[in-house]
């Protein structure tokens, strides 16, 4: 089923064109609902109800400062220390924008990927064991098994699977990154939010991190920020365009790129904007 509203007067390209995914193969997992979220006094997001439907790639693209960061972080409630966030954030039918919420429970279910790969200054084993020692996972084959399982589908143990022992910081810069995800993955999270997670990586290792998101969305909702074109074609089914901290058109990717029904959307993707 998908939703689609239009606001628009007869014979103009609409304002706003948004078309909501779900359907019974890919249900609603989290959603917002009348979201603003401020700096001080400054509203940054005001429209940016959006739905995210199970086992699918949803793009956030639009220009810097558009909104698209404050709006991802929000979803897991990074922004709580910096940023008033009024609104509802629908996680499996519970509002996870409240305040008895367990924040550090619903991260684990909601992860995040950050911009610059950040690896703790431990060894590639520990930090993926590190998260998993502090809830209580101790046992030695458990804690191999689960380290060896995130680093399989973050594509990376082929690569490391013979120096688990080695710093993490001796790392490239795209492994570094695959093994943030690894250690995002490996306390078995439902959402992935991932905030430009190959803005420093080079083609290759972009490409490697891009196959690596198509395989684990058999198993994770993702929602990534990029300013790369090219990669929310490539990997997204959906695709939000945050304009001036309003989402102003939210469609599937394909419509988004060949067939954007909003004119800012159309300059944006064609690049004559931003
Ligand atoms: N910590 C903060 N304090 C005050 N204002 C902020 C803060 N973070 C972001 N903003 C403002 O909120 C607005 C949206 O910023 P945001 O970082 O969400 O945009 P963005 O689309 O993610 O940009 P970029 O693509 O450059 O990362 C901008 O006007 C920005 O200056």
């Amino acid at each position: 089923m998908f939703m689609s509203s239009d606001i628009a007067t007869p014979g103009t390209t609409p304002e706003r064109h948004i078309v909501q995914p779900g359907d019974a193969q890919h249900p609603i997992v989290l959603s917002t609902e009348d979201l603003h979220v401020f700096y001080g006094d400054k509203e940054a997001l005001s429209e940016g109800d959006l739905k995210f439907a199970r086992n699918q790639i949803t793009a956030l693209i639009g220009a810097s400062g558009s909104g698209k960061s404050t709006f991802l972080r929000s979803l897991n409630r990074m922004n709580d220390r910096i940023a008033t966030v009024k609104g509802r954030i629908m996680y499996r039918g519970v509002d996870i924008n409240q305040p008895d919420i367990d924040v550090y429970e619903m991260r684990r279910r909601i992860g995040m990927v950050f911009q610059r790969p950040n690896p703790f200054a431990k060894s590639i084993y520990d930090n993926i064991a590190f998260a998993l020692r502090l809830r209580g996972i101790t046992a030695k084959n458990k804690l191999d098994e689960i380290v060896e399982t995130s680093l399989r589908q973050a594509a990376l143990w082929d690569q490391v699977k013979d120096e688990l022992d080695k710093s993490a910081l001796a790392l490239s810069g795209g492994q570094a990154q695959r093994l943030c995800i690894a250690r995002a993955i490996a306390v078995k999270p439902d959402v992935l939010l991932l905030d430009e997670p190959a803005s420093a990586l080079d083609p290759v290792s972009t490409s490697q991190l891009e196959d690596t998101l198509l395989k684990l969305k058999q198993h994770y909702t993702i929602i990534i920020v990029t300013h790369n074109m090219q990669q929310a074609a490539r990997i997204s089914e959906y695709t939000a365009f945050f304009n001036q901290g309003r989402v102003l058109e939210y469609d599937t990717t394909s419509q988004i790129f060949t067939n954007p029904q909003v004119q800012v959307t159309s300059d944006y993707v064609s690049g004559n904007f931003g």
